[in-house]
Formats: C-alpha cells, structure tokens, sequence
C-alpha cells in the first residue's frame, strides 16, 4: 500500500499530473481536498468564497475536513491495497494557512490525529506562470493572488528542505513531471518490496 501526497500552489498542475499518473501506475485511487465531505463542501461553497473571519477557522475547517477524509476514505482504500493518490494534504494546511499568518506549530498541532503520508511531492512553478494558468480555467479563488501565492511557494519550499520532500520543476509539459512522479512511486515501493 502506498499513500502518496501531490502538492504546489493553485496552477501547478496537480490535477492534470494526477489524472496522468492514474494512467502509468496500476491500481490506484485518485482523491483531492477540500474533499467531497459535508466539511470539505462548507470550505468550497463558504470559507473559500465569502471568507471567514480568522485563517484558524480555515485551518480548523481543513483539519477537520482531512480528519473525516482519511479515516473515511483513504483508509479504506490503503487497507484494500490501493495507492492513494492525494492531491493536497497537510502541507497545504502548513503553506497556506501558513502564508496567512497562523503559526506552524499551531497546524502541525490540529493536524496530528492523521498519519504522515508515505510520500510527498511538491510541484514547484513561478507563481506567475500559475496564475497565467489559472486564469485560462476561471475565476481566481480567494487564496489565488500573486504576492499571497509568492508566500505560499516559499513555504512548500522550506518544509521540502526541513522534511527531504522531492520538489519538481512544474514548468516542464505535465507527460514529463508525470513520468518522473511516477518514477519516484515506483522506487519507493520498489525499496519497500525489497526490505519487506
Ligand atoms: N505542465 C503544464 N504546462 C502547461 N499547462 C499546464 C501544465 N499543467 C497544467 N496545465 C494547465 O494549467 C491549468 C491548471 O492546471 P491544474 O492541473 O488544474 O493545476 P492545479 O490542480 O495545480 O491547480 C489547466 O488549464 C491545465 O491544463
Ligand atoms: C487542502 C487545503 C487547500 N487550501 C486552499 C488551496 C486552494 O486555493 C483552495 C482550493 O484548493 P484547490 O486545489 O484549488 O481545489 P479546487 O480546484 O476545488 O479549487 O484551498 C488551503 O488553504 N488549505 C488546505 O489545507
């Protein structure tokens, strides 16, 4: 079992290497937060949209989200031997809630009752490129601002260095990080196997 943890900034390509790496690798169960949970749709259809008054509640609401999240689905999935591909977890909660000013310690602290995954990747482009991206899906969303966004990538950037995260350059076409992910995947099962 293997569960696995995409992150980056809003435009990094996520989505679209996810949906690509569903295609290289064999069984695996694609999710993403703010889930699909009675939490994760009060965070889309409110905390990301009118706002709330503080971002503890948003990193409140995320924690609570992911809790249900995982025990609820990616739990299963990894007991019926799936790899479970997420598309954002703690390290968004750490980042964004980061950016606006709420203390690490303090999301680190709401988000300890979920184990760490077994591996986290971070897809690192220029937030202007993001942005410029962006932009072709639609309307921004309230944390999709550039100099915000400029805050969020330094902190992927530092926990990457403070946890050993692999940090890809999103910039190169999403088949080529898609690849290299996928690569990265089937080493760490790989060594797993082989010490199991
Ligand atoms: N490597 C890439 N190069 C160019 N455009 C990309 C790349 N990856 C994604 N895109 C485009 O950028 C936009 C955002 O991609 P998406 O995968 O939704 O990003 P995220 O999930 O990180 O917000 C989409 O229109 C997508 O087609
Ligand atoms: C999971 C998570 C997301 N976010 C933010 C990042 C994004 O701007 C926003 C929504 O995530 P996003 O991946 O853009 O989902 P969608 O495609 O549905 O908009 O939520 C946090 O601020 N903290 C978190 O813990």
């Amino acid at each position: 079992m293997a569960f696995v943890v995409i992150e980056g900034i809003d435009g990094s390509g996520k989505s679209t290497v996810i949906s690509l790496l569903s295609k290289l690798l064999p069984r695996v169960y694609v999710t993403r937060e703010p889930s699909a949970s009675p939490i994760g749709r009060l965070i889309k259809e409110w905390a990301l949209r009118e706002g709330t008054a503080d971002p503890r509640v948003d990193a409140l609401l995320f924690a609570a989200d992911r809790i249900e999240h995982y025990k609820r689905e990616i739990e299963p999935r990894l007991r019926e031997g799936y790899i479970v591909i997420c598309e954002r977890y703690v390290e968004s909660s750490i980042a964004y809630q980061g950016a606006a000013g709420v203390p690490i310690e303090y999301i680190k602290f709401i988000n300890s009752a979920v184990p760490k995954p077994d591996i986290t990747v971070i897809l690192d482009v220029d937030p202007e490129v993001a942005i410029a991206r962006v932009k072709q899906r639609g309307t921004a969303e309230k944390y999709e601002q550039l100099s915000f966004l400029k805050r969020v990538r330094g902190i992927y950037l530092s926990r990457a260095a403070e946890e050993g995260y692999p940090v890809l350059d999103a910039s190169r076409p999403a088949e080529e990080v898609a690849k290299e992910v996928a690569r990265l995947i089937e080493k760490r099962l790989g060594s797993r196997e082989s010490t199991s």
